[in-house]
């Protein structure tokens, strides 16, 4: 059986700090070429936001791609931001964002990536997600980048920890571990 699946897949994304922590988590297994395609997203679960983008920029590409989502769910607001915590980080900085919390005792927040291949125009994406859970905090550390800060796991912030270390624990590398087994078990 022949696969679709090329060696080095096209990820298109223009967040340069996604595109390296990307690149550490594979390092040499799966090459990464990127391309900034500004794709418009659609709003609805983070599930279809993933699979609109990832349709739309394999069109976009005329070609396989790679693309990924970043959702950040708060457990006291039901699950928001979710997948608009870009709009709200860029609206209100990491101290907004810990100040929304101010209302409520629970703290508790589970970061979502989502990566989605589609292998071409009209192949239906496939979806790789992971989750780790946190809390939110005052924001500490000096390293990450976006809500690094204030996002607690184990005692750590993720802006605290090396960057070896997050990409041990975060959302990011088990939805990566996941792509990775995909990609071995599917034939070339
Ligand atoms: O081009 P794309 O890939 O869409 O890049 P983006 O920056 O628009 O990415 P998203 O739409 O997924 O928005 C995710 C938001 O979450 C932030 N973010 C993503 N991964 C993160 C991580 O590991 N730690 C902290 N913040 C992160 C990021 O800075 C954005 O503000
Ligand atoms: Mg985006």
């Amino acid at each position: 059986m022949s696969s679709t699946i090329p060696t080095t897949i096209n990820f298109i994304t223009g967040n340069k700090n996604k595109l390296a922590e990307t690149r550490a988590i594979l390092g040499d297994v799966v090459q990464l070429s990127n391309q900034n395609i500004e794709i418009l997203e659609v709003q609805g679960s983070l599930e279809e936001i993933a699979r609109d983008k990832c349709q739309k920029a394999a069109i976009e590409a005329n070609g396989p791609v790679l693309t990924e989502d970043s959702a950040l769910e708060f457990r006291a607001l039901k699950g928001l931001p979710g997948p608009y915590i870009k709009w709200f980080y860029s609206a209100l900085g990491n101290d907004g964002l810990y100040k929304l919390l101010a209302a409520y005792d629970d703290k508790a927040a589970t970061a979502v990536c989502t990566f989605a291949f589609s292998a071409g125009p009209g192949v239906e994406p496939r979806l790789f997600q992971g989750y780790t859970e946190g809390k939110i905090v005052q924001k500490r550390g000096q390293g990450g980048f976006g809500f690094d800060p204030i996002f607690e796991v184990d005692g750590q912030t993720y802006a605290e920890m090396s960057p070896t270390y997050k990409n041990t624990v975060s959302e990011r590398f088990k939805a990566l571990e996941k792509l990775q087994n995909w990609l071995r078990n599917t034939t070339v």
